[in-house]
């Protein structure tokens, strides 16, 4: 079973999504060591648990048709520097660099939520190159250890609902169906950050404002 909160942002963006050309989406994965990054990266390329992975940072691509149009997602699978600052955990580069961002922190680890919490104000506050709403999916990863959860479900779709960022809980071990969610909605909110770019912001804006007064939907 996989536990997801959509972000209001993404709800309409196939609608409003006219053109057909080639979508490029630069996407970097971020969170604590041992939470199961690069296992999510190997899932989504590969539809495969392998069990164990190097620790290297590399930049993996993989293009899919969605929707009937071509998608080339570029996944930065970053490191977590071992002397971590809060202030510091997201470099520049990667900032302009992302087109959305994947937070990934294990329910087992407490520590790692945490870090997620922090990260998600700092891309808030940095200067992401997609004005406005940058897009953020948080995923609590390990859902397969429940009984050694230490956050809960709950804590992390408040922290989703109040940094308007998509949520799922998912175990990367178990499934790909839930990694396959994960970039999919973060596809969505990137398409829907770029219409609102090169648009005013006129309705859509209006409504997503309406939205994070009252709250917003959540899907088991
Ligand atoms: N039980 C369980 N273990 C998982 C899951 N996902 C990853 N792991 C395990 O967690 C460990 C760390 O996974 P990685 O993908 O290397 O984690 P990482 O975040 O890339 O770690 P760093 O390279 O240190 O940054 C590995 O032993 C994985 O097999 C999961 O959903 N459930």
């Amino acid at each position: 079973m996989v536990i997801q909160v959509k972000s209001n942002s993404g709800s309409n963006s196939k609608a409003m999504d006219g053109t057909q050309q080639k979508l490029e989406a630069n996407v970097l994965l971020l969170g604590a060591e041992n939470v199961g990054k690069s296992a999510l990266t190997v899932r989504f390329l590969t539809r495969r648990f392998i069990g164990e992975y190097g620790n290297m940072e590399s930049i993996y691509s993989r293009s899919d048709r969605i929707d009937g149009r071509e998608i080339s997602f570029n996944i930065w699978d970053s490191l977590h520097p071992q002397k971590s600052d809060a202030d510091v955990c997201i470099s520049e580069k990667q900032l302009q660099w992302a087109d959305g961002f994947i937070l990934v922190y294990s329910i087992c680890d407490r520590a790692s939520f945490n870090l997620v919490r922090r990260q998600v104000q700092c891309i808030r506050q940095g200067k992401a190159k997609v004005p406005g709403a940058t897009p953020i999916v948080i995923v609590g990863n390990k859902r397969d250890l429940k009984h050694r959860r230490t956050v809960s479900s709950e804590e992390a779709t408040l922290l989703a609902l109040s940094s308007d960022c998509g949520f799922f809980e998912i175990s990367v071990a178990e499934t790909y169906h839930g990694v396959l969610l994960v970039f999919h909605e973060l596809l969505d909110l990137i398409r829907e950050a770029r219409t609102t770019k090169k648009g005013p912001a006129g309705l859509k804006g209006i409504v997503r404002s309406m939205s994070a007064v009252f709250g917003r939907r959540r899907t088991d």
